[in-house]
Parts: C-alpha cells; sequence; structure tokens
C-alpha cells in the first residue's frame, strides 16, 4: 500500500481559492497512490481564527467538491485534511475532516473531539465531535482510524480507534514548531501502543504568526519512524504493509493483557 502525505505551506500572501487548487493539482499528480493525506484546516490556517468564519464551508462546499473531483481524478482514497465546517446557516462551527473515496464521493467525515485553546481560539469558537470514526478502505484493505492535532495528546481515543478496528491512524495537524518535540514523541507513542501504523500530516510555514513544525511523519506498529518530512512544504511517500499490523499484535500480544477500560463484551 502506498501513501502519500502533503504537507502543505499555508503561505498568508495565497488566497483560498488559490491555496484550493493548487492543493487539487498535487493530489492530482499522486495517482498511483492507494491513500493521500493533507492536513488540518489547510485552506485558512489552524490559527488564523479571525477567518474562520468568513471561510466555513458544509461538507459540500467548495473545499469538498474540488478535492473530491481530484480523489476522482487521481483514483484515491484522499483524506483531504480539515475544513472550517458551518452545519447549518447559523449552526455551529466545526473542524470537520473528509475522507473521499476513489470515486469522489465523500465516504466519511470526522468533527475534531479535542478543540485546541484552552477556552479561547478554536476552543471557543468551535464545537466539538462526539463521534469516533473508522473507514474501511477497499483496495488496500485496511481500516484507518481518524484523528486530528490536539487529539493527538488524549490516548483513549486511540484506544477507541483500536477497538473499533482502526490499523492505520491518520491524524491530520497544524501543530506549532515551539511543541515539534511532542508530535514527533506523540506520533511514536500512538503507535506503540496501538500497535498500529501512524500517518500523521501536519502543515509547513508560518500562518497567523505561528510557525509550524512540518516534520510529517509515519511511524510503523513497532514505532520505527519509517519517514519524516522537514520543515517545508513537502510530498511524504512511503510505502506500507497493513498485515504487519495484526502481524505485531500475534507477536507481542500487549493488546491482548489489557485489564482497564475495555469495551464491554
Ligand atoms: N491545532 C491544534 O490542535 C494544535 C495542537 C497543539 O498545538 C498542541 O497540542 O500542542
Amino acid at each position: 500500500m502506498r501513501a502519500s502525505l502533503l504537507q502543505i505551506d499555508v503561505r498568508p500572501d495565497e488566497q483560498v481559492a488559490d491555496r484550493r487548487s493548487r492543493v487539487a493539482a498535487l493530489v492530482r499528480e499522486q495517482a498511483g497512490a492507494d491513500l493521500v493525506v493533507l492536513p488540518e484546516l489547510w485552506p485558512v490556517g489552524a490559527f488564523a481564527y479571525q477567518d474562520f468564519a468568513t471561510y466555513a464551508e458544509p461538507l459540500d462546499g467548495p473545499t469538498a467538491r474540488e478535492l473530491g473531483a481530484a480523489a476522482r481524478a487521481a483514483r484515491v482514497w484522499l483524506h483531504a485534511g480539515s475544513i472550517v465546517e458551518r452545519s447549518a446557516a447559523d449552526g455551529p462551527l466545526y473542524n470537520t475532516s473528509l475522507l473521499f473515496a476513489p470515486d469522489g464521493q465523500l465516504h466519511r467525515f470526522y468533527r475534531k473531539i479535542h478543540r485546541f485553546g484552552f477556552d479561547q481560539g478554536e476552543a471557543a469558537m468551535m464545537a466539538a465531535g462526539d463521534e469516533i470514526v473508522t473507514a474501511r478502505l477497499s483496495g488496500p484493505q485496511t481500516t484507518i482510524g481518524l484523528a486530528t492535532c490536539y487529539d493527538l495528546r488524549f490516548p483513549e481515543q486511540f484506544r477507541l480507534l483500536v477497538d473499533a478496528g482502526a490499523q492505520l491512524l491518520v491524524i491530520c495537524a497544524g501543530w506549532p514548531e515551539r511543541r515539534g518535540a511532542h508530535w514527533s514523541l506523540l506520533a511514536r507513542a500512538r503507535a506503540v501502543e496501538s500497535q498500529a501504523y501512524v500517518l500523521a500530516c501536519g502543515t509547513a510555514g508560518t500562518h497567523a504568526g505561528v510557525q509550524q513544525a512540518g516534520r510529517s511523519v509515519v511511524v510503523d506498529p513497532w514505532g520505527e519512524v519509517l519517514a519524516e518530512a522537514g520543515t517545508g512544504e513537502e510530498v511524504l511517500t512511503v510505502d506500507l504493509d497493513p498485515s504487519r499490523v495484526e502481524k505485531t499484535r500475534a507477536e507481542f500480544p500487549a493488546l491482548r493483557d489489557r485489564v482497564l477500560g475495555l469495551p464491554k463484551p
């Protein structure tokens, strides 16, 4: 299975519509991959709070239309990162990630559960999602579990994803450079404890005065880093073997030894 993580530079001097077209073209260039992943809130910028309301869009808005078409053109599963979703005319905003099937149809969406900002920024402006989301990918025959940025700090969410069958944990993010060491460490921790692949895709550049860490990373179920991006815009392509997840879980059955917090039989 081939995955490509597109670490997008969210440049403040680029119009949202221009970035959308540029990113859609980049997705179309990934034909041959099975799964393409984009970062969190790349159309507007994860820290550009002042622009959230202006660029909020529904699930069938401009980002979904343009990126769905790109997924169809490239015939890839596309985790299109997240958008600022406005669910209804006067409804709340959500930080919502979109998963498109290779036919370009929206297959699943995930509303970020843990909002960042400690009662400010995203945490004040957006409503929280409350559903764990997984999706079975035809073709690679594997199940992905979705999470967004700050979610990475909450291992209980990843336990629930594992219990729901996730073998690849796909995390879109806009993670600041200031806490870059946490990003790398937590991505590996989530892979080791979940005995799953982690595909964590962040943004590059600086927007709203917040320098982004970049360093998108793919970690295998044993915790080895298979590929890691630098800090600039980059396409990180990696070949994975999804069958390694069940092999790792069978050979070192730590998940089987769980005692606390197990799902009810
Ligand atoms: N956009 C985010 O969720 C940022 C998270 C973050 O900066 C952190 O967890 O640290």
